[in-house]
């Protein structure tokens, strides 16, 4: 297992990006790192060790960076959420707001979720509307949502209120706007 690591030192913080006002937290540099990624599946690991979790869901595109990771250290299939129009066959959708804008995502339809604890991975919880979409869309396939996990929290965005139902696990919090 690694050592505590700071992560804040592998966060880019890019002001006005995607739009005007918005501070952008850019996971990036810890793609770069491996010593970041190896921190982040292990913290992973430990968080959930004594916890029943059957799949690891996670979301277009930067969920995916460590989902995936994250389901191969447990040993976990994947369950991919993307956004609208990406998947072939039968999907569902959802709508939600962002920080800066609004989205669709949507996920196989699928008989593999019935009674399945699944874990949703992001980058990044900001608003917390992308995680209860994304909830919802596993919830409707018959899946059981409690844990979420994200790398990076933005507590002043108020996720936690929104998302008050699931046990919320961040590797790293900024309780207000940090460059
Ligand atoms: O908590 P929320 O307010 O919903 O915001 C968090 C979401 O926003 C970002 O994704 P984005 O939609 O920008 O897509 P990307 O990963 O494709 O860049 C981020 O990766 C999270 O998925
Ligand atoms: N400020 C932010 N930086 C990076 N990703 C985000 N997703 C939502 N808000 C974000």
């Amino acid at each position: 297992m690694s050592l505590s690591l700071n992560l804040d030192t592998y966060i880019g913080k890019i002001p006005n990006f995607p739009k005007e006002g918005i501070l952008f937290y850019d996971v990036t540099p810890m793609l770069q790192a491996p010593e970041a990624l190896q921190f982040i599946v292990d913290q992973c690991l430990i968080t959930y060790k004594n916890t029943p979790i059957d799949g690891i869901a996670a979301l277009e595109a930067r969920g995916f960076y460590f989902g995936t990771l994250i389901a191969l250290a447990m040993n976990k299939p994947f369950f991919p959420i993307r956004k609208a129009g990406k998947l072939p066959g039968s999907t569902i959708q959802q709508s939600y707001d962002l920080e800066y804008g609004t989205a669709t995502i949507e996920m196989q339809v699928t008989s593999n979720l019935q009674g399945k604890h699944l874990l949703i991975v992001d980058d990044l919880i900001a608003t917390g509307g992308t995680l209860q979409a994304a909830a919802q869309l596993l919830e409707q396939q018959g899946a059981i949502v409690q844990h979420l996990f994200g790398i990076i929290g933005l507590s002043f965005l108020n996720y936690r209120k929104v998302l008050q139902q699931f046990t919320i696990q961040t590797l790293i919090n900024y309780d207000k706007e940090t460059i």
